[in-house]
């Protein structure tokens, strides 16, 4: 059954490859799954609500149908966080694909979110059965591409290793298949400085921590250094604060903290004896599994290393300044390689 639907339905977006004619219809849509989800933990999650939002139509034989991903803190619209990576001189094309993003439970756009830190403990498989629901909801039984970046990568690798025929192709970007000790442990210092009396300063830290994950010594080398001789008031200082007020500003920390709990939790081989490798050997699609030369939080060995267990794959690493965030920066070097691979 729908719910509160049909937000913003069936506006024009004129943004595609910087403001180019206006062309394909950009749905923000809802969902609610009937029946309760069983999680991970043995919880149940009642009511569920997922906000999602298509962009295209689908076609007769339902084969034109690509799924992406979102990351931390990104919504269900691509349009607007990836906007270069979808175009109609792109590879993502509005004008032949029906693409479609769901917002993750546990997110504060518009799915079913935390209300306080007392809420269910989500798992990366919890998030793939609420999207298999939605998938059902859409009558969809084939996904001709499914593409994510970061924990948007890790969903994606979760639900190709469940239903290894569902993707013709998947392109897992800057992402692994079991979180890293590295990255929980980035996660776990954000979690002690958010959790503090003054919740939005709490964000703002963690934001702050999480930033110098996601860029490199090279980003704050050349775009924050002072050369002025001064002592105090330093740009990275600055760049640091910034950063912070602008999430608080369109983010909560009750879903900060449920979303970077459920990152931790990421191991596609919880199942098969904890073996990466058995997991990733069931995927049948295409993989084509690219990683950020300058990331320091998901380094490129590992998806050199998920590459390496996928029978038809291929693994490209982009350069960047920006590191890890390079995946959603660096779209033009991104659709050169799914030009090359799959044109
Ligand atoms: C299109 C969108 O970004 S949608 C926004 C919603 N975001 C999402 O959905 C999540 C995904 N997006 C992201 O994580 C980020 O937006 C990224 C990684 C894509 C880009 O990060 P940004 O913060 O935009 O880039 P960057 O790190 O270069 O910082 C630029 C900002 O810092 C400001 N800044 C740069 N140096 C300094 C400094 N020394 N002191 C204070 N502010 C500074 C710039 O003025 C700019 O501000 P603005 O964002 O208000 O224009
Ligand atoms: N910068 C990303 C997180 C890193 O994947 C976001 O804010 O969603």
């Amino acid at each position: 059954m729908d719910f509160s639907i049909h937000v913003l339905t069936n506006q024009f977006y004129a943004n595609y490859n910087n403001m180019e004619t206006a062309l394909s219809k950009v749905n923000f849509l809802g969902f609610k799954v009937e029946e309760p989800l069983v999680l991970e933990s043995g919880d149940t999650l009642r009511d569920l609500r997922i906000r999602y939002t298509t962009i295209g139509e689908l076609n007769e034989t339902k084969s034109n149908v690509v799924w992406v991903f979102h990351a931390l803190t990104a919504n269900s619209d691509p349009s607007e966080w990836w906007k270069d990576q979808i175009g109609i001189n792109r590879f993502i094309n509005p004008e032949q694909d029906f693409i479609v993003c769901a917002n993750m439970p546990g997110s504060c756009y518009g799915s079913t979110k935390p209300e306080s830190f007392d809420f269910p403990t989500l798992t990366i498989g919890d998030l793939v059965r609420s999207f298999q629901q939605l998938k059902a909801h859409l009558g969809i039984d084939k996904i001709k591409l499914g593409i994510g970046g970061s924990m948007g990568g890790q969903v994606l690798l979760q639900w190709a290793v469940d239903e290894p025929d569902l993707f013709e192709t998947i392109v897992p970007i800057a992402t692994n298949a079991r979180h890293s000790a590295w990255g929980i442990a980035f996660n776990e210092a954000q979690r002690m400085a958010l959790i503090q009396p003054d919740l939005e300063n709490g964000l703002k830290a963690a934001r702050a921590i999480a930033l110098l994950s996601y860029r490199h010594y090279d980003t704050f080398d050349k775009t924050q250094s002072d050369d002025d001789g001064r002592v105090e008031q330093f740009s990275a200082a600055s760049y640091q604060r910034y950063q912070g007020e602008k999430l608080v500003k369109r983010f909560s920390p009750y879903s900060y903290y449920t979303l970077s709990k459920a990152m931790d939790s990421h191991n596609i081989g919880r199942y098969y004896d904890g073996d990466l490798k058995k997991a990733l050997s069931r995927i049948k699609s295409n993989a084509i599994i690219i990683g950020v030369d300058s990331d320091i939080l998901f380094p490129p060995q590992e998806q050199a290393f998920i590459a390496a267990q996928i029978q038809n794959s291929s693994f490209h690493t982009i350069e960047s300044l920006y590191g890890h965030d390079g995946f959603l920066l660096e779209t033009e070097q991104i659709d050169n390689i799914l030009t090359k691979e799959l044109s």
